[in-house]
């Protein structure tokens, strides 16, 4: 073990090929210990292909790396040990309570002290009231969060969220990143991969793939730059129609509603702030300059995300 005090995970050329199909293709990432770091990008991009990966789950074709001073190759066993992965699927079971669910987990894991540390994992995500409760009829928040606690028994390191709150509603997804941030300031690094723009921006770091190659990482708040991205914010008036009106417009990148306001953006600063001096001259909206945030940047992103190796018009 090479332990690299700042890294939970590093790798270098990771790919990954199902056949004749390239699904992960050269793919670096390092992840700072103690962050949130966020991974985004469109239906089959290659995320769940990558974590798998970087977590000794599958064996890349090509690249290498570490992930917790381990090595991804050879060292796949001790890295399971530290990490918790939470897979997009539901995978306990229904027809047990939530204490028996993660008993049956600890179990699986061998853990010493079981009762303790079940009775810690229901504590620590509050779900002690609910532990009788059988899995099947709690509400799908509850679920995510039994899950969470299932992927803490072994007290990981790491742990690699794959789209955790999909599906999950806004109130419990919020509930959810409270547990994320206070495993967090505890030293837990967290890798999660999401579509939801309410997750990206609670992320300390975020990667963004498509079609298997990672085209944009780095500081959250640094991604707007990175992208090139400028916008003017826009509001009074009818906002409505000057929404249509702007869409229209091929100077403009792409227009996103906050409520009453208008974030109009685009790569080409030049373009934009023709359209908005235009405007400005007219004197039906108040136009006025600001910072990209990672909100527009999001919406960007994710604006030129199709599915990815989908077969036209039909499965993948
Ligand atoms: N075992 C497999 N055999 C063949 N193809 C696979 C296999 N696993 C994944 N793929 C394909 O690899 C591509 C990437 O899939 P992956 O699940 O990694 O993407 P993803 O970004 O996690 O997508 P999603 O957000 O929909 O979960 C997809 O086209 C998928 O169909």
């Amino acid at each position: 073990m090479t332990d690299n005090a700042d890294l939970a995970i590093s790798v270098r050329g990771l790919t990954k090929r199902f056949g004749d199909k390239t699904v992960v293709d050269r793919f670096d990432m390092d992840v700072p210990r103690g962050s949130i770091y966020g991974f985004l990008g469109p239906n089959g991009s290659g995320k769940t292909t990558t974590i798998r990966m970087m977590c000794g789950l599958l064996v890349p074709d090509g690249g290498e790396g570490e992930c917790l001073g381990y090595d991804i190759l050879t060292q796949s066993r001790r890295i399971k040990e530290h990490v918790g992965y939470m897979t997009q699927r539901f995978s306990l079971y229904e027809d047990l309570t939530i204490r028996e669910n993660l008993d049956f987990m600890a179990r699986m894991f061998r853990l010493k002290d079981r009762t303790a540390r079940v009775d810690k994992a229901l504590d620590d995500l509050g779900l002690k009231d609910r532990a009788d409760q059988l899995a099947g009829t709690l509400s799908g928040g509850w679920k995510q969060r039994m899950s969470l606690a299932a992927c803490m028994l072994h007290e990981p390191r790491l742990l690699l969220l794959d789209e955790p709150t999909a599906g999950v509603d806004p109130k419990a997804r919020r509930d959810f990143w409270d547990e994320i941030r206070r495993l967090s300031a505890k030293g837990v690094t967290v890798l999660v991969s999401t579509h939801y723009m309410d997750e990206a921006v609670q992320c300390d770091f975020i990667a963004y793939i498509a079609y298997g190659r990672r085209l944009i990482s780095g500081p959250a708040g640094e991604i707007p730059n990175i992208i090139g991205l400028h916008t003017w914010q826009v509001e009074g008036g009818d906002i409505s129609a000057l929404e249509e009106e702007l869409r229209e417009d091929e100077r403009v990148g792409q227009v996103a509603r906050f409520g009453p306001v208008l974030h109009v953006s685009g790569t080409d600063q030049a373009a934009l702030d023709e359209v908005a001096h235009e405007h400005i001259k007219r004197g039906t909206h108040k136009w006025t300059a600001r910072e990209a945030g990672l909100e527009e940047a999001f919406i960007y992103l994710m604006a030129g995300a199709r599915d990815n190796f989908a077969v036209p018009g039909g499965a993948q």
